[in-house]
Parts: C-alpha cells; structure tokens; sequence
C-alpha cells in the first residue's frame, strides 16, 4: 500500500466515525432547544414576550419548593398563577347573590306545587277526620320529611284546628306555614365561613358522591364568591373521574378565576389539594375551594382518601367549611351517604342539588335533623347561576304557593 492509498484509507474513516458521532447526537435531541419537557424550576424564569420558548405552558409552580412533608405526595400539579393563558375565554358577570332565591322560586314552586297545594286542600275540608289526618301524614312522608317531623308537624297542626276551630283557608295556610318554618329550623347558622384569616385564604371543600353535582356546585359557587368580590382560587382534588379537572377549570375560566390540577390521570388528591392551598396562601386569595372525587360510601380505601386530603390541607392552613354535596331526588338514600360522610369528615355544610327536578323538598328537614347540620346552598337548575343561599321562610313560602 503506498503512502496515497494509506491517506485515502485514513479519510474514509475519519468520515465514518464523525458521521456515527453526529447521527446518535442528532438522535438524542428530541426537542429544539429552548423547549421545556418538563415543568419551570422555581427560579427559572419564563422567556420574554416574543422570545420563541417552543412548547411549554406557562403555568409557573409556586415559587418555595413542596413542603418536605412526610405523607405529601410528590404528583406534579400545575398551578396557573396568571390569567395570560385564559385570556380567550370571555369573562362573565356572574348574577348578583342576593335575592337569587325570589327570582329562581319559580322552580321551587313548579317541582313541589302538589305538596303544598295538597296539604292545603286537605286542611281546608269541613270536616278533618281521622282519614284526612292520614292522608296529611302520607303527603308529608312522600316529600321525604321523614317519620318524626311529620308526626310533630301533624301533632301540632291537630292541635292548633281543635283549639281554634278556624276553617278559614288564610288561617289554615298561616298555621301550616308556621310549623313548616319551625321544622325547617330559621335559626341555623347557614353563612358560609369563605372571610380570608389574617395569613391565609379561608378553605372549602366540597365532597360528596358521583354525579350528585360536586363540579357543577365549586363552580356555580365560585361565581357567587366572584360577585360578592373575592379573590378565589379552585382546586381540582377530583383525580379519580378524568374529564373533572378540566371541567372545574373552565368554570374557573369563565369568571377569571385560576384552577390548581395535576396532569396525571389518577394523581394523588391531597398533593393536588396541598398545592392549590399553598397556591391560595403564596397569591393571598380570599378563598380556595377544593373538589373531590365522588366517593363511594362503602369503598373504604377511597373514604380514608378523602380524610387524608383533609389531613394534609391543614397541614398549612384549617379547612373552615367542609360542604357535603347531596342529590334531593335521591330521597333517603342521600340520608344514609349524608351519615357516612359525616363519619369521616366534619360537615359544616350542606348543598341540596337538583331541587328543580324532585317534589321531595321535605329533605331539607330530614336531613337537618339527622345530621344537626344546616342546608346552605340549594340547586335549582344547571344555569351557571342556579345556585341559591337556602332562607327557610322563602323556602316553605315557595312550598306553599
Ligand atoms: N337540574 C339540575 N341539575 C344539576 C344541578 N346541579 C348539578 N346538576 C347536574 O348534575 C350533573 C352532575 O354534575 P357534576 O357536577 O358533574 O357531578 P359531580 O358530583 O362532580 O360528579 P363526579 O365528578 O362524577 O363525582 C350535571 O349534569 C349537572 O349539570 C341542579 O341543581 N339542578
């Protein structure tokens, strides 16, 4: 071989072993430079405007790395701490709180007419005799009042005809009306505690099981939140159905308010609630609302899940109202999950959804009585603002109207 021939050797393989060299480089790089694969470190500042920053969201983690707590998952969760990326979405004016139960009584009176008109009627008759009395009594049992209160209502309206021996219909619809409010109780505290603490946001969670209305309830109640003029940051603890999130989000969306969520299917909730509450205390919003999976009363792994996510909240701040979410057209079986999740969590609260659709609004009593907690927030349609305080003497009037 002779020096020419050597040179020639020597070049091609030089070019080989560089062009291996660049392939497997060029292999390597699965994204342009500049593009995040995974989320922004704490200090890591987001490019400029009109830097190109190739696909990463801006949706920045708080800025102290996760409390080293020892039973605090590490899912990661995005925390949205701007509106820039909501900035498509029109932001709605949410109808004014109060007197939201006048104007959605309509459907109050629509769902429950046959109740009151029916007891009306009876008590109106010549001559109330021991059938109409039963016939009263089963009219009670059927809007799920429940066996106690209708014996006492009954009870005390007997009483009050014998004495007065009034027949007037005005009189009779007075009487009933009085009793009515008296077993729905006008003295329960039913204001919801959402002021901020001196250091912290005030925290609602809102549990109840699948489908009874949880997402719809966080949202409809952020608005109410949004119009009374606080600061709300929402929490999609709701890991276990996966459209929730983003359905929560968009609630949030629509009356500017952020949403904390994790990405992952599946993810722990009370690393997703942890993060949205020290979100709430690092933005000092007035209010963070935390939604959770619809639980199954009898699945015991998914109860003490949610006992954690209260755990690991208080962990930083004190869960001030723990709203227990209950479907009205489930009747009696709403009492026994209303028992259940009483165990595992301390109601502050209850949101009787669906009243729109059910003539059993005698739940409000049932449920009151039995878990000694009031009814705050009633459902009365899927409109965005269909959620109302609940006033006991508006509640009966629309009852008896
Ligand atoms: N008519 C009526 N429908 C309601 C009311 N509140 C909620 N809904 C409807 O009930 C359905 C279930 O609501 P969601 O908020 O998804 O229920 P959820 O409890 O979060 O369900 P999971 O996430 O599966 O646990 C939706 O179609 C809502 O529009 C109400 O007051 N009246």
């Amino acid at each position: 071989m002779n020096d020419v021939t050597l040179i020639i050797v020597y070049a091609v393989i030089a070019i080989a072993v560089v062009g291996t060299v660049a392939i497997l480089l060029l292999k390597g790089r699965k994204t342009p430079p500049g593009t995040y694969t995974t989320t922004r470190d704490a200090n890591d500042q987001a490019p400029a405007a009109g830097q190109t920053a190739g696909t990463d969201v801006l949706e920045t983690p708080p800025a102290a790395p996760p409390a080293p707590e020892k039973d605090v998952p590490s899912t990661e969760v995005e925390v949205a701490d701007d509106l820039s990326g909501l900035e498509t979405v029109p932001v709605e004016t949410p109808a004014p709180v109060q007197g939201r139960l006048a104007r959605l009584r309509a459907r109050l009176v629509k769902s429950n007419n046959a109740l009151g008109k029916g007891l009306l009627a009876l008590l109106s008759r010549d001559d109330i005799d021991e059938d109409v009395w039963d016939e009263i009594e089963e009219t009670l049992l059927l809007a799920d009042l429940g066996t106690e209160p209708t014996m006492e209502l009954v009870d005390a309206l007997r009483d009050r005809v014998k004495v007065e021996g009034s027949r007037d219909p005005e009189r009779v619809k007075a009487m009933l009306r009085e009793e009515l409010v008296k077993l729905v109780d006008p003295g329960m505290d039913r204001s919801l505690a959402v002021d901020r603490h001196a250091d912290r946001p005030a925290v609602v969670m809102v549990v109840g099981v699948n489908g009874v209305g949880k997402t719809t309830t966080v949202g409809k109640l952020a608005r109410v939140l949004v119009a009374e003029d606080k600061d709300v940051l929402l929490g999609a603890a709701d890991t276990f159905r996966a459209a929730a999130a983003e359905q929560l989000a968009t609630w949030g969306q629509r009356v500017g308010v952020p949403t904390v969520k994790s990405d992952v299917d599946g993810a722990d909730p009370a690393s997703v609630a942890f993060e949205a509450v020290k979100a709430g205390i690092d933005q000092e919003v007035d209010v963070v609302m935390v939604d959770t999976a619809g639980r199954l009363q009898n699945k015991v792994g998914l109860m003490d899940e949610l006992g954690k996510v209260k755990r690991v909240i208080e962990k930083q701040a004190t869960v001030d109202e723990v709203l227990l979410v209950l479907d009205a057209t489930t009747g009696q079986n709403g009492l026994n999950q209303a028992k259940v999740f009483s165990e595992v969590v301390d109601i502050t609260g209850i949101v009787l959804t669906k009243l729109d659709g059910t003539a059993k609004g005698g739940i409000v009593v049932a449920i009151q009585r039995s878990l000694g907690v009031p009814v705050k927030l009633i459902g009365l349609g899927e409109g965005a603002d269909d959620l109302a305080p609940f006033e006991a003497e508006g509640f009966v009037d629309a009852l008896l109207n």
